[in-house]
C-alpha cells in the first residue's frame, strides 16, 4: 500500500467477538470508501448487528479493532463516539414522554446545543414528514412515521456516517420501499457513509453499492448487486439472490403478458 495514501474512511480489522459458546463475529477484515452504500446482508444470527455494533462501540471486539479514518474507535469515549454516528435500529427507540422536536433534538441538546426551529423544518422535511406532526407524540404516529423520526433524529448531529440495523423490518412493504429510496436519496445529497444491516436481499441489490454477505461470523462474499446478479459470490450469497431472481423475472413475464 501506498503510505502516502489516506486510511480507508472505516476499517475493520480481524474483528472478532464471542458470547459464551457462540461465536458472533469470527475475525472479520475489510475498508470501506467514504460515500458507499453498503448493505450487510446474511441469515439469522449470522454475526450482521454484532459486526455493525462494533463501530459504535455498542459491542466491544474480542480481537481486532475498527477504526474510522485511521482512528480506532476504542481510544474515543464511547458516547462521544455515538453522538458522531447516526444510528438507526428496527423499533426505533423514541421515547415516549417526549414529543417529535424534542427526540429529534436529543443528539443537540446532548453537545449542548438547542435544535433551532429552521434546523428542525429542514430534518422534517429531510425524511418527509409534515412539519405539523413536530409536536405530537411517538404514539400518535404511524410506523412509518415514527421510523422517518428515528431516521431525522440519527441525522441531526450532522454524523457523516450512518449505521442502521434492519431499519425497516417492521414496515409493511410499500412505506419500505419508500422510505428505502428516502434513505439511499438522502445517502447521496448528504454525501454520508452508510451501512445498512438487512435481511432482505432485494432491499440490498435496489439500495447499496455493495452487498456483504455474512454466513456464521464471516463476510463470505463481498459484490456490487450487478456481480450478484451475474452470479458471483457463491453458494451462500447466490441462495439469498435466487429468490429476488426468480421473483423478478416472474414479475417480468407477467407484464410482458400484461402488456402483450
Ligand atoms: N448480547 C448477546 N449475548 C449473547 N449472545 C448474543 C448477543 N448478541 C448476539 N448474540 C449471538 O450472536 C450471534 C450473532 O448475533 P447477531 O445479532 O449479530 O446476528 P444477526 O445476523 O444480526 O441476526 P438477526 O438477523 O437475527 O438480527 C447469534 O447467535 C446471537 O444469538
Amino acid at each position: 500500500m501506498d503510505p502516502a495514501a489516506a486510511p480507508p474512511f472505516l476499517r475493520f480489522e480481524s474483528v472478532a467477538r464471542q458470547f459464551g459458546d457462540t461465536t458472533a463475529v469470527a475475525g472479520v477484515s475489510l475498508a470501506i470508501d467514504a460515500d458507499a452504500f453498503v448493505a450487510l446482508v446474511g441469515a439469522s444470527g449470522s454475526g450482521k448487528s454484532t459486526l455493525l455494533k462494533t463501530v459504535n462501540r455498542l459491542v466491544e471486539p474480542d480481537a481486532g479493532r475498527v477504526l474510522i479514518e485511521g482512528r480506532d474507535v476504542a481510544a474515543i469515549a464511547p458516547a462521544a463516539l455515538r453522538r458522531s454516528i447516526g444510528y438507526v435500529f428496527q423499533g426505533v427507540g423514541l421515547f415516549s414522554h417526549l414529543r417529535v422536536a424534542e427526540n429529534i433534538g436529543m443528539v443537540p441538546r446532548l453537545e449542548g446545543q438547542r435544535l433551532t426551529a429552521d434546523r428542525l423544518a429542514e430534518l422534517l422535511a429531510l425524511v418527509e414528514l409534515d412539519a405539523g406532526l413536530a409536536t405530537r407524540y411517538p404514539d400518535a404516529l404511524s410506523g412509518g412515521q415514527r421510523q422517518r423520526v428515528g431516521v431525522a433524529r440519527a441525522l441531526a448531529g450532522n454524523p457523516g456516517l450512518l449505521l442502521m440495523d434492519e431499519p425497516f423490518g417492521a414496515l409493511d412493504p410499500i412505506t419500505r420501499a419508500g422510505l428505502g429510496e428516502r434513505v439511499r436519496a438522502l445517502h447521496d445529497e448528504l454525501g454520508l457513509t452508510t451501512i445498512m444491516v438487512t435481511h432482505d436481499m432485494t432491499e440490498a441489490l435496489l439500495l447499496a453499492d455493495r452487498v456483504l454477505v455474512m454466513d456464521r461470523g464471516l463476510v463470505v462474499a463481498d459484490e456490487t448487486p450487478a456481480a450478484l446478479m451475474r452470479g458471483a459470490g457463491g453458494a451462500v450469497a447466490q441462495a439469498l439472490v435466487a429468490v429476488p431472481r426468480a421473483q423478478a423475472l416472474r414479475l417480468s413475464d407477467r407484464l410482458a403478458e400484461a402488456t402483450r
